[in-house]
This record gives C-alpha cells, structure tokens and sequence, in this order.
C-alpha cells in the first residue's frame, strides 16, 4: 500500500464533530469555534520506549497512544474532539498491523466521539506515533496544576498500579491471577475524560495525569501551586488482588510505575461532596488520598505518611526520559 493509498484507506468516511469545516485531504485541517477555549496536547510513542512490537498487540499500540493524549486532555479538565497522526512506519510494518494500529486509535477515539482530522505518513528505521489532540472546554475552567490551596483535599481516580504489573504481566507468561484487569489496563487505559469534562461545575480543582507516576505528579502539583502535599500510603487505592505482588514491586508501581493515565487533583473541602457525586455519576473510583498544606519557608514539600505514622519525603521520582533514574 502506498503512501496515497494508505491514506485514503486511514481516512474517515464521516465525521462526527459539528464544528469540524475540513478534515483529511487538503493542506490542513479547519475547524471553527467561538466560545470555548481550546486545549491542545501532543505526545510521541516509540517503539522500544512505551511499546514493543513483539509484545504488544498492533490494535493495542494504535489505543494507547490516542489515550495517553486523551489522558492530558482529561487533565485540563477538557473534552478531546480532534486528533492528528504522524507515524513513522518501518519497512518491517506490515499493511495487517498498520491497519490495526489506525482500528486501535479509531476504538480509543470512539468513546468520545473525537475524529481523525489529519497527519503525517513518514518511511523510517523505528515504528513512531505522534499525536497531537485538540479539545475544547468552558471559558475560563481549564485545569491547571498551579490550582491547589492549603485545605485542599488531594484526591485520585481508579486504582493505582495496574498498568506497571500488566506491563509486568505481559513479561512473565506464567503465574498470576487477574491478569485480563492488568494486562487490560497496561494495554487498554480507561481515560477519565467523562469525569474531568464535568469538573466544569466545580469553582476550583488542581489537575493531573498520572503518565510517570503518582510520585511525579504529586510533585508537580505542590511545585505548581507552591504548596505541601501529605499523603497517606495506607489510602492509596490499589486492587485486591495487587495483594498477590511483592511488598517491592506494590510499593514501587503505585507510587512510581506510571502509565495508570488515572487522573490526581485537589479540590476545597467545601467542594468535596459535589465531587464524589461527579465521580458516582460518571462511574468512577474516587479516593481521598491527603492533604494541601502551606509551604515550608517556600519549599513545595511532598510528604509519605506509612501505616506506623512514620513520615518520609516523597521524592519527584518516576519515569523520566533522557536520565538513568527509571523506575518504569
Ligand atoms: N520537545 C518539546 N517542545 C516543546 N514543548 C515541550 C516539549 N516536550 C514537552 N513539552 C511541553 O512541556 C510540558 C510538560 O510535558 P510532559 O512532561 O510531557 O507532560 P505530560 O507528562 O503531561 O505529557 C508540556 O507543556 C509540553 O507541551
Ligand atoms: C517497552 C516498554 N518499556 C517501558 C515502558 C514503561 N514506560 C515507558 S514510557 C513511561 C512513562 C510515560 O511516558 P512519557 O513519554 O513520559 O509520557 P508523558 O509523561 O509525556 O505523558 C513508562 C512508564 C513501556 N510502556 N514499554
Ligand atoms: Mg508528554
Ligand atoms: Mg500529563
Ligand atoms: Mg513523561
């Protein structure tokens, strides 16, 4: 297939978004809006990076790269709408799996009725896909990290850890029970975009996405918004069955496996309960996992409190690229 034809074949015969003017096959995209800001994120996955080719599923590469970009766009509390594509496609791709990575993002993009609006197609050495997704939300009620306060609540969505021990999982063909909730959420993350897209209501959240784990993210938070954050290890959410791992491998994945693409905030106290009436109605697992505090002489410290009271620093430690520190 070549490039004209692939092209033609990835394009969509509909498109789903009103305010979408024009979509594949000129110069560039057009879409008109008036009222709402407009998000826009981009992030790259690489084979050998986040996925590998001989282990992963063609189908399943195509859906988590669409959902770790929805996942920002969750973050900022927006509703995705758009996506762009630029793939570098080795020699080695097959028609077969380039077909199914294009069904993967197509799934992931279905749930939000989100449409492929353009892209790039690029012969190379390393199967690469970029994304870049555009989405909108309300005047004004874009999410920021910057947004916690002292007495704030620090909540997070889901449970914690999943997607490192499916990671693991898909490692280790033996032994384990549960392995299609694990492997599922390594494979096929469950974006929180119904939940975040109605945090409009609310006056004002702190928002993230856990990418490289909660460890980072919760640090990025406090640096944002210059404030201290404690957390308490005995309220992190994990499954019942993540009971089955190592106390090492359960401490490290929920606290710095990543890839959980679960959303982490912070509300007021006063705006607590309108958020666990958002998480009932939207089906998802909402806990209390800490508290804001003032900073320390202007240092925005993040701090573990253990079963036993013990307290230690939780360090921004996580999956980071471009360092020899990785925890992924
Ligand atoms: N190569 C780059 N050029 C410009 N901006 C970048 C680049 N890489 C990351 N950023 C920006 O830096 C910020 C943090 O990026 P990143 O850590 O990847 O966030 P996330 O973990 O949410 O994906 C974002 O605003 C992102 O757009
Ligand atoms: C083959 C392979 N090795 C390692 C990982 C683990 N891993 C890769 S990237 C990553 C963190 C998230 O990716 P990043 O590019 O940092 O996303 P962002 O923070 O920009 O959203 C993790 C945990 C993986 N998914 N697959
Ligand atoms: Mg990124
Ligand atoms: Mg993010
Ligand atoms: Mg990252």
């Amino acid at each position: 297939m070549d490039e004209f034809a692939f092209i033609e074949r990835m394009k969509q015969s509909a498109y789903r978004q009103s305010s979408l003017v024009k979509g594949v096959g000129d110069d560039a995209a057009v879409f008109r809006q008036s009222a709402r800001d407009i998000i826009t994120t981009a992030d790259t996955l690489l084979e050998g990076v986040h996925f590998s080719r001989t282990m992963m599923n063609p189908f399943y590469m195509g859906y988590r790269a669409l959902a770790a970009n929805m996942s920002d766009i969750a973050a900022m509390g927006a509703k995705p709408a758009f996506y762009l594509v630029s793939i570098v496609i080795p020699d080695s791709c097959s028609d077969d799996e380039l077909n199914s990575i294009y069904r993967g993002m197509s799934s992931a993009a279905s749930s939000q009725h989100m449409d492929l609006i353009g892209g790039d197609t690029v012969s190379g050495n390393e199967l690469s896909i970029a994304i870049t997704v555009i989405g909108f939300v309300a005047q004004d009620k874009a999410r920021y990290r910057s947004a916690a306060r002292s007495g704030d609540f620090v909540f997070v969505t889901g449970t914690l850890g999943d997607a490192a021990a499916g990671f693991h999982m898909l490692n280790t063909p033996k032994g384990y029970t549960d392995r299609t909730h694990y492997e599922n959420s390594h494979c096929m993350p469950q974006i929180r975009s119904d939940f975040a897209t109605r945090l409009e209501s609310l006056n004002r959240v702190a928002l993230n996405d856990i990418s490289d784990g909660i460890a980072n993210e919760v640090n990025e938070i406090a640096e944002a918004s210059n404030v201290g954050i404690t957390i308490y290890d005995d309220w992190l959410p994990t499954r019942s069955s993540f009971t089955q791992f190592s106390m090492d491998q359960q401490r490290n994945w929920k606290l710095y496996g990543g890839e959980d693409f679960e959303l982490i905030g912070t509300v007021a106290e006063k705006e607590w309960e309108t958020l666990k009436l958002i998480a009932a109605n939207t089906n998802t697992q909402l806990t209390h996992i800490g508290y804001a505090e003032p900073s320390e002489n202007n240092g925005h410290h993040v701090t573990l409190i253990d079963h036993a009271d013990h307290k230690t620093p939780l360090l921004k430690k996580g999956y980071t690229h471009r360092s020899s520190d990785k925890n992924g």
